[in-house]
């Protein structure tokens, strides 16, 4: 491995690498950074924790120190909390050159967002839907002279999932100029590969880590089989062993749902656990302190919906827990990513009931690595089961009181109405669909019946009919 200078970096920013403790660039930085360096556009994909930010931040430096101007450079990322991280290391590795970095995300104020961006900033770092608002919305600011544009998490901001980036991404695209570099990392590129080599289109460059596993061997991955009214249990026992085996260490837990994330931070602070959670039902100034909280180490334990399965880089924790298993593979290898990372040790332990037996399957297949299975003392997780079940009882009347639901009603409608759709409508919508989803279930369920009529009266016809001599 070679070091930072023979990647074609100034000695300053080597300097800068040297003060965050990075003195040796990690394969994706070695790969990734001549190749930018040179003018080319770049795929990275590369494990959870292994260095990527600073593979596209460093070249994009160096390029900005030889002719700096602003807007340079747009990144572009899913969530709000990733796209501060991401500022933080423009801004630390880019402290020499006085950089002016913007952020433009979600759930803060427009206007200040406005200012900042009409102030030619060196970089932007925004999630999409924002930047679009502003796009639309002002004409005060530019980016027709970008030389960067940067996709972290470029699969997610592709796939079109609970939250449609494409859309939005469409409209940022129109104001760039096609003539510049674009950048695309991930830890799990490979499904969405074609579309995004349409967005890098000069014979982008593409570096995999050629590793047998995608998850890093520094990470043990455990799971623990249970039936679902018990999964509570075994999360206090686990939450308990570690606090009573280890004075250092932190734990994300890792939840379906924003009432469940809500409901479980309430039961784990009953049994006087200190935790916070972090979901997209928070006020966006709530999550950003609940963060900072967690990563002080002020509160251990942060229960989270999958808003911070991706990018998030907290190097004190060591336990990953999944309360439920992740419905797809890709979503498992950025949650277990959280911990084990840059070379540390770190544990993740998945919850799995019997419904969920083949989700571990198929996560196993895809990341080429067998779950082994967590030993815990069943007597004493059945101890408290009776207990733990009550408590959180408890917290769902208590929630139920609250507005809780309600809230989550109201924000579901603000969506619509900031997609330009129309709440009642889409109501209608979705009545009529989920009508047809049932007559074609009925339907189905009627031809499988028919079906295996017609299958048992061919078998009883055969068994009753005398065999030919
Ligand atoms: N060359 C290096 N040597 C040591 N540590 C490094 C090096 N490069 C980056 N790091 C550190 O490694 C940690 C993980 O880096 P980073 O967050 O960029 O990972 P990532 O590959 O983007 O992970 P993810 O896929 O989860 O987003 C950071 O704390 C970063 O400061």
């Amino acid at each position: 491995m070679g070091d930072f200078q023979s990647l074609g970096l100034s000695n300053w920013l080597v300097k800068q690498c040297k003060h965050l403790g990075i003195d040796k660039p990690t394969p994706v930085q070695e790969n990734c950074v001549p190749a930018i360096l040179e003018g080319r556009d770049c795929l990275g994909c590369a494990k959870t924790g292994s260095g990527k930010t600073a593979a596209f931040v460093l070249p994009v430096l160096q390029k900005l120190s030889e002719d700096p101007y602003g807007i340079f450079c747009l990144v572009l990322t899913p969530t709000r909390e990733l796209a501060y991280q991401i500022a933080e290391q423009f801004r630390v590795l880019g402290k020499p050159l006085g950089l002016k970095e913007c952020i433009v995300v979600g759930g803060m104020d427009m206007v200040t967002q406005a200012l900042e961006l009409s102030n030619q900033p060196h970089v932007v770092v925004a999630t999409p839907g924002r930047l679009a608002d502003h796009v639309r919305s002002s004409n005060t600011f530019s980016m027709s002279k970008i030389k960067f544009l940067i996709l972290d998490e470029a699969d997610r901001l592709l796939e079109q999932g609970c939250t449609d980036f494409t859309k939005d991404l469409e409209e940022i695209l129109g104001i760039l100029p096609a003539k510049r570099q674009t950048l695309l990392f991930s830890a799990t590129l490979t499904d969405t590969l074609q579309e995004l080599k349409s967005i890098a289109m000069n014979k982008p460059f593409f570096w995999e880590s050629t590793s047998e596993t995608r998850t890093v061997e520094e990470l043990d991955q455990r799971y623990i089989l249970t039936p679902e009214k018990v999964k509570d249990a075994y999360l206090v026992h686990l939450i308990q062993t570690f606090t009573d085996e280890h004075d250092d260490w932190s734990v994300i837990i890792f939840t379906n749902t924003c009432k469940n994330c809500q409901i479980l931070t309430m039961m784990l602070r009953e049994f006087n656990f200190p935790t916070i959670s972090l979901h997209s039902m928070m006020k966006q100034r709530q999550r950003f302190a609940n963060l900072a909280k967690f990563k002080a180490s002020v509160y251990k334990i942060l229960i989270a919906t999958d808003v911070a399965a991706r990018g998030l880089d907290i190097p004190t924790v060591q336990v990953v827990i999944n309360h439920n298993t992740p419905g797809l593979p890709k979503i498992y290898i950025h949650r277990v990513g959280r911990t084990a990372r840059a070379g540390r040790n770190g544990i993740s332990i998945t919850l799995v009931t019997q419904y969920d037996i083949h989700l571990v399957h198929s996560i196993e297949e895809q990341t080429k690595t067998k779950l082994t299975e967590y030993p815990v003392k069943e007597k004493e997780v059945h101890k408290i089961l009776t207990q733990v079940n009550v408590t959180r009882r408890e917290c769902e009347i208590r929630l139920e009181s609250t507005d809780f639901d309600e809230k989550k009603e109201i924000n579901k409608r603000k969506q619509l109405i900031l997609e330009g759709k129309d709440p009642e409508l889409e109501a209608k919508r979705k009545a009529e669909l989920e009508k047809i989803r049932k007559q074609k279930k009925k339907f189905k369920q009627k031809i499988q019946e028919t079906i295996q009529k017609k299958h048992k009266q061919t078998q009883k016809k055969k068994t009753t009919e005398p065999t030919p001599p």
